[in-house]
């Protein structure tokens, strides 16, 4: 963005155009972003909607490609301004190879980062995750945190190791010098569980309560706090920073930032019924109605069943050790870090997230007639 001329006509990358939050962050950037010129969406599988895209004044193109795969992350990123780097390989129910996790989440990160230096991109935002700081393998609660609250970061699951590895080659790669002599600048984000329009795990749960006759049976104390973001604030806090990112280079360069906004703290499944239960779904129990000793039993014998199987099926279950550990030890945030350094407010109000939320669950009723 070097010159005025330039900063009308900007050209992003955004890397996992077509997931769950890629999305809302492409259709973020058409609503928000005037001086977009060119809007590139790099991705594995193209969704079918971006053709309705292409015929709004903004030049929208798509590219099928593999982060994996140094030479076409850096065809893609040829002349762009800013990337924001989504794409990922969100596992943590062993659906994906450790090693896979590692190539797409890891040795992905790196290719972008040598993409910019090559091709002379000087903005990288990152889509990061609160679990590179936790929770633990130590279930030690983090109880309404901020970036600097101190917090035994270990990890043994592949998902959060990979992704606490990729953040922090993006960090490093602060001021690293790009194509062209200028200093690239990086940042992260770490959204804590988003939720909103298109999320599968609440779609998962939804069908899951259908077919149980409209009951959810509680599994987690009401007195887990499980940090919760909605997915329409997580895109305009990615909008935001990639905006911001030059002129407060000096400030944000090389910084993490928990994505957040007004949505109520919860257990997992208290906050999920805020969305299904006027969906006709009813959570059953005050209290878990099986033991903790038993979930942890299921959810090793899930475990071994994945293991068992895995040369004949891919069994994939939600309860896992490691699910079930995240969802019973309370990880939340309350900070303004991102309201201190680049003026973020969230766009949509609890009762806003909360109405679209549910009138996406609601069209997954009808549509499932
Ligand atoms: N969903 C959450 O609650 C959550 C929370 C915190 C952070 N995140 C992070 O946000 C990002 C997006 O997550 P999501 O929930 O939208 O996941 P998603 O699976 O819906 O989207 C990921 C996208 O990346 C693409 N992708 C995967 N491998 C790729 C590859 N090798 N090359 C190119 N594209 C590839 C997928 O096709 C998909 O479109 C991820 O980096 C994830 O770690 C998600
Ligand atoms: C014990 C069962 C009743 C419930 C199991 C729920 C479980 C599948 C949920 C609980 C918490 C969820 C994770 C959490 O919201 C945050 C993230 C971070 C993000 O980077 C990727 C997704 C992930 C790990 C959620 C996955 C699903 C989890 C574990």
């Amino acid at each position: 963005m070097a010159n005025s001329a330039q900063a009308q006509k900007l050209v992003y990358l955004v890397t996992g155009g077509c997931g769950f939050l890629g999305e809302h962050v492409v259709r973020m950037l058409l609503q928000q972003e005037p001086r977009l010129h060119e809007l590139r969406i790099f991705d594995l599988h193209l969704g079918p909607w971006l053709e309705e895209l292409k015929t709004g004044p903004v030049q929208v193109t798509a590219i099928q490609g593999d982060v994996t795969q140094a030479h076409e992350v850096a065809a893609a990123m040829a002349g762009a301004h800013v990337v924001i780097h989504i794409a990922g390989l969100v596992d943590v129910f062993g659906r994906a190879s450790p090693k896979t996790i590692h190539e797409v989440n890891v040795q992905g990160t790196q290719n972008v980062i040598e993409a910019c230096v090559q091709t002379g991109t000087q903005f990288l935002v990152y889509t990061s995750s609160m679990e590179v700081v936790g929770p633990n393998i130590k279930g030690h609660p983090f109880y309404r945190g901020n970036e600097d609250t101190p917090y035994e970061a270990a990890h043994k699951h592949p998902y959060p190791r990979s992704k606490a590895l990729a953040e922090r080659l993006v960090l490093e790669a602060n001021g690293r010098k790009v194509q062209g002599g200028l200093s690239l600048v990086t940042c992260a984000l770490r959204p804590t569980g988003i939720y909103g329009e298109g999320h599968q795990i609440m779609r998962d749960f939804y069908h899951q309560g259908l077919r149980l006759g409209g009951r959810l049976f509680r599994a987690i104390p009401t007195s887990v706090e499980h940090g919760r973001v909605y997915v329409g604030n997580v895109a305009w806090m990615h909008v935001l920073v990639a905006r911001e990112l030059e002129p407060r280079a000096a400030l944000m360069g090389g910084q993490v930032y928990f994505c957040y906004d007004k949505s109520p703290y919860k257990s997992y499944e208290d906050f999920n019924m805020e969305f299904l239960g006027p969906c006709g779904l009813r959570l059953v129990g005050t209290r878990p109605l099986l033991p903790y000793w038993l979930l942890v039993l299921l959810a090793t014998l899930n475990a071994l069943l994945q293991w068992l199987l895995r040369p004949l099926l891919l069994y994939a279950p939600l309860l896992n050790p490691y699910t079930l550990a995240v969802a019973n030890t309370t990880f939340t945030v309350s900070t303004n870090k991102a309201q201190r350094h680049f003026g973020y407010e969230p766009l949509f109000s609890w009762e806003d997230s909360r109405t679209r939320t549910i009138r996406w669950v609601q069209a997954l009723e009808s549509s499932a007639r």
